[in-house]
């Protein structure tokens, strides 16, 4: 996804495999559309003869969406929605199709395994697996001993329900002139509440009455269990007259926007704080959610800032969440943006979590240079970047317009851990929460010293195994890549 106006200067465009890229944003596969509207992972096989639903388990095992967010969003449908003088027919029809979808799965899902529902919790509830109880996050209070079950009668969603008529008053019937962000799947529109409070308001424009409710349904479905400081906030969805997510302004739009299409520059402090918060905000996704979030399309528009420039990673439309038991993901449509993917989803199409960390080193390279992921002419930073940082060049990465004005330390930092965060082999990146450390000085050892690292560090990945088996070099990466885009661009 560009910022408004993005799409055609020069920032690389979002793609999909079989379909054009438009407008540089989203476009999802066929299947996972489909997936994504049909059945939780964790379903048993019974339940989903049941439901005669067992050709889409074998597509979905690895694709969940949370149980609380659709049972409480048909509540919301069903008792808050009031205004229906604008509203598409079809397109509310549709979302109210899904949810009923979900809804009767769950009836017969919570009837059949209480067990099995307290594996995921409601909406503002956080139950973590047992891996990760250790790394939780400190700065959310946990309920103790209470069951998933009491939880889910007592809870209150932490998000709301917006008839149209109140967000075309906030938008000024989502005037052009409010428009701040435009991509493939959705426009993105600022708002003001009736309480004063500053929203954005991302109304899923493009793609059939299908894609944008599955669309929708993903993003939602991330964003209403997601809740760190470096993640997007959702304040609420609108579903009449089109699909809306209402999510907190962030005053400074994206990195993209200040790093790429501002006259001024921006300061190598506020870069090193991007870089540290959204390195926080992945290894959360990563390692403290309850379920393992992979983003999928990390890139400098992806990033919003706060008022005092703490970063935030939005746009979940790709986010997968990946179960304990689930290795990884295996795609069989090309999606992404193309300076950022990965070589061993280029490949095999495989997303883990160190699909994510290539990402996020080319996202370093970007606020370390202050060049774009792919330029206009089709180059790759990561291409122009590499030698630079195996012959130990940083100052010739560094953006010229930093002139001196940088922190050594932390700019060495940065350019080693995207160095170890870019490397071809997934085995050698390092997870996220490594990375926090190598980049906040507290792992120089490794960051010294990238392929010396030691394995047995490393919880290994399906994409390590990949790259155990076989060699994948630059110029097969590159072959790839060229490939790829040939299919996105011919289409
Ligand atoms: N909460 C927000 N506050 C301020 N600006 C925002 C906010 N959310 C989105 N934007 C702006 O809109 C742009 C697009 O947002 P987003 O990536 O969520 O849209 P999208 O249509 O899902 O994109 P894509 O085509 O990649 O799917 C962002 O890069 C940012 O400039």
């Amino acid at each position: 996804m560009e910022e408004l106006g993005g799409g055609g200067n020069g920032s690389p465009p979002r793609v999909s495999a079989g379909k054009p890229p438009r407008h540089g944003g989203t476009v999802h596969s066929a299947r996972d559309r489909h997936s994504a509207m049909s059945v939780p992972a964790f379903a048993s096989a019974q339940d989903l003869r049941c439901l005669d639903l067992e050709k889409e388990a074998g597509e979905v095992l690895a694709e969940c969406s949370p149980r609380g967010v659709l049972d409480d969003g048909l509540r919301c449908l069903d008792s808050e929605t009031t205004s229906k003088a604008s509203t598409s027919y079809t397109e509310t029809q549709m979302i109210r199709s899904s949810f009923a979808l979900w809804h009767g799965f769950f009836r017969l899902w919570k009837h059949k395994s209480m067990r099995r529902l307290s594996s995921f919790p409601p909406i503002g509830f956080r139950k973590r697996s047992r891996r990760r109880r250790s790394n939780r996050d400190s700065r959310v209070p946990m309920p103790d001993s209470t069951s998933a079950a009491d939880n889910e009668s007592s809870f209150k969603p932490t998000w709301r329900n917006f008839t149209i008529s109140e967000l075309e008053k906030a938008t000024n019937n989502f005037n052009s002139e409010n428009m701040i962000g435009k991509g493939g799947s959705a426009e993105i529109y600022r708002g003001c509440l009736e309480n004063g409070q500053l929203v954005a308001v991302k109304k899923i424009t493009r793609g059939t009455t299908e894609e944008k409710t599955h669309n929708f349904l993903s993003e939602m479905g991330v964003l209403v269990h997601v809740d760190h400081p470096n993640t997007a906030r959702l304040i609420g969805v609108g579903v009449e007259g089109g699909m809306h997510l209402v999510l907190v302004l962030s005053p400074h739009g994206s990195l993209a926007n200040l790093l790429h299409d501002s006259k001024d520059k921006l300061a190598w402090g506020i870069r090193y704080k991007v870089a540290v918060g959204t390195a926080n905000g992945l290894e959360y996704l990563h390692e403290r959610c309850h379920k393992r979030i992979i983003h999928r399309d990390i890139k400098a528009a992806n990033i919003l800032l706060t008022e005092d420039f703490e970063p935030q990673i939005c746009d979940f439309g790709l986010a997968k969440w990946l179960p304990d038991e689930v290795t990884h993901h295996t795609l069989p449509s090309f999606e992404g943006t193309f300076g950022y993917l990965a070589p061993e989803y280029c490949m095999h199409g495989v997303v883990d979590e160190k699909t994510d960390v290539f990402a996020f080193g080319i996202l370093l390279l970007e606020l370390i240079s202050g060049r774009r992921a792919v330029n206009s002419s089709q180059q790759s930073l990561l291409m122009w970047a590499k030698p630079l940082l195996e012959q130990n060049r940083i100052r010739d990465l560094v953006d010229p317009s930093l002139g001196d004005s940088y922190d050594s330390k932390q700019m060495d930092r940065a350019a080693k851990t995207a160095y170890i965060c870019i490397q071809h082999s997934s085995v050698l990146r390092p997870r996220m929460s490594e990375v926090l450390k190598l980049l906040s000085g507290g792992d120089e050892g490794r960051a010294e010293n990238g392929r010396a690292l030691h394995r047995s560090f490393l919880r290994r990945t399906y994409s390590e195994e990949i790259f155990d088996a076989e060699e994948y070099n630059a110029t097969r990466y590159l072959s790839d890549i060229s490939r790829h885009k040939q299919i996105a661009f011919d289409f």
